[in-house]
């Protein structure tokens, strides 16, 4: 369970106000959710755990504000049933509402969570996740030509603004964690503000192959899809060295070497 000043701040970050719709992951007993109720939203609380599911709906059931759903997050159709609330909800505007994410979410699915939602900005205005420091950190600060650079980065940028709000020590928790947290705040990019890439499964799939292997230059990596001299030519091209390799390119980088390479 979480102090109840940092649910409080976790929920200021998010803005959340009277009418918003907000999905909230592995509510437990409930201590978030009360926060976020009180705040206004209307929550939708996905719990993996039947009895903790039983319980958080019992404990809210008398305010009409809160909608528990007995699932795995993961496999969670989350777009159906946000849009299904949106439309029931008839006194708001479902054209131009975005519906927002505030979840303190289970350490260890958090890589799962971040790439189930930050590609629903058709769904989502914001995802504002609690999570393990280390985790935050390495998504929203790592470096170029750092061993933390990773495919993950260059997914995060694609799909959204990251932001870094706070730390919350481990003594916030109770039971107290072996590891401090941080709140990070995903502002989602609409689809039409996605770069521009033939395909983003073609996208990814590039990036994925160059960082399989890292330490090999781009030219050798990418040749399942060009030769290494057109490899070569893309990469000066767009003003960086032949010998490039993944961990020196930004998002902006691989967008553009992408769109080169796979016309050719
Ligand atoms: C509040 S979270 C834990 C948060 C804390 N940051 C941590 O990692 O220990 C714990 C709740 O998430 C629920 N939970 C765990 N995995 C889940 C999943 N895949 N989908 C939905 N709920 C899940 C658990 O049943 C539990 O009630």
């Amino acid at each position: 369970m979480l102090n109840s000043d940092i649910n409080e701040k976790l929920v200021g970050v998010a803005c959340v106000e009277e009418g918003d719709i907000v999905l909230e992951i592995g509510p437990g007993t409930g201590s978030l959710t009360n926060t976020l109720i009180n705040s206004g939203a209307f929550v939708l609380a996905v719990e993996k755990d039947k009895h903790m599911a039983a319980l958080v709906s019992e404990r809210f059931s008398s305010t009409g504000k809160l909608k528990v759903l007995n699932e795995d997050i993961v496999k969670c159709h989350v777009r159906a049933h946000i849009s299904s609330l949106v439309e029931s909800t008839k006194e708001i505007d479902s054209d131009t509402r975005k519906s927002k994410v505030v979840a303190n979410i289970p350490f260890y699915i958090s890589t799962d969570v971040i790439k189930q939602l930050l590609p629903m900005g058709d769904t989502f205005s914001e995802v504002i996740l609690l999570l393990q420091e280390e985790t935050a950190l390495r998504l929203v600060e790592a470096s170029l030509r750092t061993p933390e650079y990773r495919p993950i980065n260059i997914f995060v940028n694609y799909y959204s603004d990251p932001e870094y709000k706070f730390k919350v020590a481990r003594t916030n928790f109770f039971p107290q964690p072996n590891v401090d947290a941080a709140v990070v705040s995903f502002k989602l990019k609409q689809p039409s503000e996605y770069p521009e890439v033939s395909s983003s499964k073609s996208f990814f799939g590039m990036v994925n192959s160059a960082f399989n292997e890292k330490r090999k230059m781009l030219r050798n990596s990418l040749q399942h899809i060009c030769t290494s001299v057109e490899i070569e030519e893309a990469l000066e091209s767009i003003g960086l060295l032949s010998t490039s390799r993944p961990e020196e390119l930004t998002m902006n980088d691989f967008v553009k070497l992408h769109n080169i390479i796979t016309k050719v």
